[in-house]
C-alpha cells in the first residue's frame, strides 16, 4: 500500500525564506500552518497570501501544540518545516513542539544550521521515532517563492517520504528536473548547505574584487560595469552565473531620485561577526579540522570580519595618512585587460568548488557519508546562489569519476581541470600583477593563485620551514630524493645547533 499523500505542511519561522516557502506549498495545493514568535511576521505572511488569493491556504497558529493539532490527520506522517536562525532557536522550537510530537513526525530543519546540532538532534529524537531531516536550502527569498535548491540529508526513510513534495516544489533544471536529491546521513545535508555557502563566499568576493578592479581600477561607470557583467554572464565560461547576473543588476539599479543603489551601500559585511548567520565560520573551522587548504574561501571570510569593523578601518587609515590607498591601474588596453580579468574570475571560481569539494571530500570519507557528487551538483544547478551553468558542466563528468569515492587524488589532478586553469593561469597573473601595482585589494583573486600555484608545484618555500622547525624542535625531516614519503613526522633529524651543554640529544 502507497504511503498516504502528505497535504499539510507546518511552517515553523516565517521571516524572509519562511514566508515565502509558505507560498510556494500553498501554491502547490498544501494547506500550511504558520507559527512564528514574532507576531508581525505571521501577519505580513498571511497579508501576502491574501493578495495571492492564497489565505483558505496559509493559516496562522497561536502555539507549537495548535500547530501539532492542526497538521493532525488519521494518516501520518505530520511535516513540520523550520526556517529560523541558527542554534538556541531550532533547541526552542523542539522543546516547544516536543510534548505534541510523535512516531512517524518528521521535522524538515530548511534552516542554515550547525551540522552536529542536527546529528544532536536526530540522535536524541530517534529513539522515539520522529525523524529530524537536516536540508540545505540555496536561492535566497526569490528561490524560496519560485523554487530553490533542496538538499535534504538525515534518515533515509524519512527523506524519501517526503521527496516527493520537495520535488514538486524545489527548482528545476532546464530539462524540468527538480534540484533536490537526496544528500546522505546524519547532517550531511546541512554540512552541504555549509559548504555551499562557504563557496559562495569566496565566489562573492572574486566578483566583488572584479568590480572593485573594473569601477576603482578602469573608471567604469557603474551602468558600463553592468554591461560588462552582463556580456560575462553569456560568454562561455561564465554562462549564467546567478552572482555575476545579479551583480550586473546591482550595477544598473537605481532609485526614485535617479541614484545608483549600490553607489551607497556601505562596505562593510557583518553577518559573520554578529553571529546571525554562522555558515561562513564553520566552513573555515571545518577547512582547518580536515586540513584541507581551502585558502580562498577562507580569505573571504577573513575579509568579510574586516570589513565589518569600518570604525576600526577608519582609525588604521588616518594612522597610515592614505599611503596605501588605490591608485587607477595603469593599462595599455582596457578591453583586453577586462578579458583578463574576465578569465581570471573564471579561474578564481573554479578553484571556489575545487576547494569546497575536496573539503567536503574529506568529510564525507571521515562520517561515511558517500556522498553522490553529481547528484549534489545537480541540486545547486538551478535555484541556488551558486548555480554557474558552464562551471558545472564542466564539473559534472569530474565528479561522476570512481576515484570521488575512493580516498584517491584531489579533483585538481584531473586533465580536463588543470587544462581550463593552465589557460586562465596568465590572465590571473597579470590581473594580480596589475591590481598589487595600484594597491587593490584583491585577497581572493590573490589567494587563489597562490593556492593554485602550491597545491600543483613539488618545491615549495616548506623545504626551509621544515629545516627550522628540526633545528629548534628536533621535529625531524624526510629526505629530498626519496619520494614523497607519507604525511607524517619524518625520519631523519639533524643536530643544527646541540643545546647548552649537551654534544648531542
Ligand atoms: N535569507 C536567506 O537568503 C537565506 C536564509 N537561510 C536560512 O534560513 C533561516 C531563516 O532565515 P531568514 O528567513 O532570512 O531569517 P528571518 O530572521 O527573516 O526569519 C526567521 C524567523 O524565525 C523566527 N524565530 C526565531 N526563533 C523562533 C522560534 N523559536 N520559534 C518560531 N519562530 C522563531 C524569527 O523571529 P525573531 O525575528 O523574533 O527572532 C524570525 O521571524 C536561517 O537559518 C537562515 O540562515 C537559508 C538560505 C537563504
Ligand atoms: O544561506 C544563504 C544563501 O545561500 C543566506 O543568504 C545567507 O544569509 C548567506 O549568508 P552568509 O554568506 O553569511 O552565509
Amino acid at each position: 500500500m502507497s504511503e498516504p499523500r502528505i497535504q499539510k505542511v507546518g511552517m515553523v519561522g516565517v521571516g524572509s525564506m519562511g514566508s515565502m516557502m509558505s507560498l510556494l506549498f500553498a501554491e502547490h495545493g498544501y494547506q500550511v500552518f504558520l507559527f512564528d514568535i514574532e507576531q508581525s511576521q505571521m501577519e505580513k505572511t498571511q497579508k501576502k497570501a491574501q493578495d495571492l488569493n492564497l489565505q483558505e491556504d496559509v493559516i496562522r497558529q497561536d502555539s507549537y501544540s495548535q500547530l501539532c493539532k492542526s497538521l493532525s490527520t488519521d494518516s501520518q506522517p505530520r511535516l513540520i518545516v523550520f526556517s529560523i536562525p541558527h542554534g538556541l532557536a531550532g533547541d526552542k522550537c523542539l522543546q516547544g513542539l516536543r510534548p505534541s510530537l510523535t512516531t512517524g513526525d518528521i521535522i524538515l530543519d530548511c534552516s542554515n544550521e550547525h551540522y552536529k546540532n542536527t546529528e544532536r538532534r536526530q540522535e536524541e529524537l530517534r529513539p522515539h521515532g520522529i525523524f529530524y531531516v537536516g536540508c540545505g536550502v540555496s536561492g535566497g527569498y526569490q528561490s524560496a517563492r519560485a523554487g530553490p535548491s533542496m538538499s535534504p540529508g538525515g534518515d533515509r526513510e524519512a527523506v524519501e517520504r517526503i521527496l516527493p513534495i520537495l520535488r514538486i516544489v524545489a527548482a528545476k533544471d532546464d530539462g524540468g528536473k527538480p534540484c533536490v536529491n537526496y544528500i546522505g546521513p546524519g547532517g550531511s545535508g546541512h554540512f552541504v548547505k555549509m559548504l555551499h555557502n562557504g563557496i559562495e563566499q569566496g565566489m562573492m568576493l572574486v566578483i566583488a574584487e572584479a568590480w572593485y578592479i573594473l569601477t576603482r581600477g578602469l573608471g567604469l561607470s557603474y551602468n558600463e560595469a553592468g554591461q560588462v557583467l552582463y556580456q560575462w554572464n553569456e560568454s562561455p565560461e561564465l554562462s549564467k552565473c546567478f552572482l555575476i547576473a545579479i551583480g550586473a543588476d546591482v550595477n544598473q539599479e537605481k532609485d526614485e531620485k535617479a541614484n545608483h543603489v549600490v553607489s551607497y551601500v556601505q562596505d562593510k559585511v557583518v553577518q559573520d561577526v554578529d553571529e546571525s548567520e554562522g555558515t561562513g565560520t564553520w566552513t573555515c573551522e571545518e577547512a582547518v579540522r580536515l586540513h584541507s587548504p581551502a585558502a580562498t574561501i577562507i580569505s573571504a571570510h577573513l575579509f568579510r570580519c574586516a570589513s565589518a569593523d569600518l570604525t576600526q578601518r577608519m582609525k588604521n587609515e588616518k594612522v597610515s595618512k592614505g599611503t596605501y590607498a588605490t591608485k587607477p591601474l595603469q593599462v595599455n588596453d582596457k578591453d583586453s585587460f577586462i578579458e583578463q580579468l574576465r578569465m581570471a574570475t573564471y579561474f578564481c571560481f573554479l578553484l571556489c568548488f575545487v576547494q569546497g569539494l575536496n573539503l567536503l571530500r574529506r568529510k564525507s570519507q571521515q562520517k561515511g557519508w558517500e556522498i553522490n557528487y553529481p547528484d549534489l551538483l545537480h541540486v545547486w544547478s538551478a535555484g541556488s546562489i551558486i548555480r554557474a551553468d558552464a562551471i558545472m558542466s564542466l564539473l559534472q563528468p569530474i565528479c561522476s569519476q570512481p576515484r570521488m569515492k575512493s580516498d584517491g587524488d584531489d579533483i585538481l589532478a584531473d586533465q580536463t581541470l588543470e587544462k581550463e586553469l593552465s589557460r586562465s593561469f596568465d590572465s590571473t597573473k597579470n590581473v594580480v600583477l596589475k591590481a598589487i601595482e595600484a594597491n587593490m585589494i584583491i585577497p581572493a583573486i590573490s589567494q587563489s593563485l597562490e593556492y593554485f600555484k602550491y597545491s600543483t608545484r613539488t618545491e615549495l618555500p616548506t623545504q626551509f620551514m621544515e629545516a627550522e622547525l628540526d633545528y629548534f624542535g628536533h621535529h625531524n625531516f624526510d629526505i629530498r630524493g626519496y619520494g614523497p614519503g607519507e604525511a607524517k613526522k619524518g625520519s631523519h633529524h639533524h643536530e643544527w645547533k646541540p643545546a647548552k651543554g649537551t654534544s648531542d640529544k
